[in-house]
């Protein structure tokens, strides 16, 4: 079941369209990203489903009700949606606890006083009550300012680069919390990020928004290993575009040897054609091979690996292995199985 549906959406700002046509489902209990390079339309997109924006059109359901539509606007505060922003925005005069307890007047005080109580377990931080935000660290803030979204149980959270001002040792256990929070609860999310690992981390699924259109909608496995496009690829990371040749359904011809495919896309009737491969650096295999013409150049340590660079037909290439192939000549072979290829 659907707890947020968009059709059509389109958005402009000052009769500049930057959202036109959009189409975008979150099921219940399902925790998607809306990633992008900065400029895209993400926020503008959460804005308008939020209902904060004024020039909006298409159709927009929140759970069973209609928010958006021809003739139907509903204001931001009946939607029934919990927004997170990057700043926190707890109320500074306020204590954690009437923080949590904002948005619950219509609640006598005992029955506020037992959702403070609930929400402040869920986050372990019941001790934390009496303090006033600027006693607690920006991630202990942001989780206060999620249990206080949650607290109006909102049918969908919506986050808008939520844990971006956390500092970034402490982010991904934040990041992990709030997952299994959310999780736990069945509360769905949207959540609007440019950066990669966040989406990774705490999403189902990713929404990559480009100039204001979706190009792809998927789980973070299916994406990184099946890019529907160029551009996908190119954006999850570097890489290495190949031309190869299809051999048959599920062999390649490469400049590094053969390659196994292993897509969902039926090669048997492009056997003969070439076609483009792109692979990162950690799909290469290194082998000393004195007789090669290929040399590593240039290598650095980068922790758990080493980060080798060779020169092949003008390109330097990158190369992820556990050894040092420093000023040795090398084999390079692909270690990966291919899941997409470009005709
Ligand atoms: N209030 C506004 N008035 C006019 N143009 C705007 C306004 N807000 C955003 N824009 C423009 O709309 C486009 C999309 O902006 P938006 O903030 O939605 O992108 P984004 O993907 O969220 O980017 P970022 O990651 O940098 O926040 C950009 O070209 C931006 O300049």
């Amino acid at each position: 079941m659907s707890v947020l549906s968009v059709n059509n959406l389109s958005v402009s700002y000052h009769d500049k369209q930057i959202i036109s046509g959009l189409n975008l489902q979150v099921q219940h209990g399902e925790i998607v990203a809306l990633f992008g390079a900065s400029g895209g339309g993400k926020s503008t997109i959460l804005k308008a489903i939020a209902g904060l924006l004024d020039q909006v059109s298409g159709e927009i359901h929140i759970g069973d009700k209609l928010v958006l539509s021809n003739n139907i606007n509903i204001a931001a505060e009946h939607r029934h949606t919990g927004l997170i922003f990057q700043d926190y925005a707890l109320f500074p005069h306020l204590t954690v606890a009437e923080n949590v307890a904002f948005g619950l007047h219509q609640l006598s005080r005992q029955q506020q006083q037992q959702k403070v109580t609930e929400m402040l377990t869920l986050i372990k931080m019941q001790e934390y009550a009496q303090h006033y935000p600027h006693q607690l660290s920006g991630g202990q803030q942001q989780r206060i300012a999620i249990v206080r979204a949650l607290a109006c149980e909102p049918t969908i959270l919506l986050f808008d680069e939520a844990f971006s001002n956390i500092d970034p040792q402490l982010r991904f256990e934040l990041i992990t919390d709030i997952r299994n929070l959310l999780k736990a609860q069945k509360i769905s999310a949207l959540f609007v990020t440019h950066n990669q690992d966040e989406a990774f981390a705490f999403c189902d699924r990713i929404a990559v928004i480009n100039q204001g259109r979706i190009e792809q909608v998927d789980t973070p496995e299916q994406l990184f290993s099946a890019p529907k496009t160029r551009y996908i690829a190119e954006f999850l990371g570097e890489g290495l575009w190949l031309q190869s040749q299809i051999q048959s359904n599920t062999l390649l011809q490469t400049p590094f040897g053969e390659a196994t495919y292993s897509g969902s896309q039926n090669l048997a009737e492009y056997v003969g054609e070439s076609a483009m491969i792109y692979l990162r650096p950690h799909q290469f295999t290194l082998t000393h091979d004195p007789h090669s013409q290929l040399q590593v150049h240039n290598e650095r340590f980068i922790g758990e690996c080493y980060e080798s660079v060779f020169q092949w037909q003008q390109q330097s290439i990158k190369v992820k292995s556990a050894e040092s192939f420093l000023h040795q000549t090398v084999k390079v072979e692909i270690n990966a199985k291919i899941s997409k290829v470009f005709i």
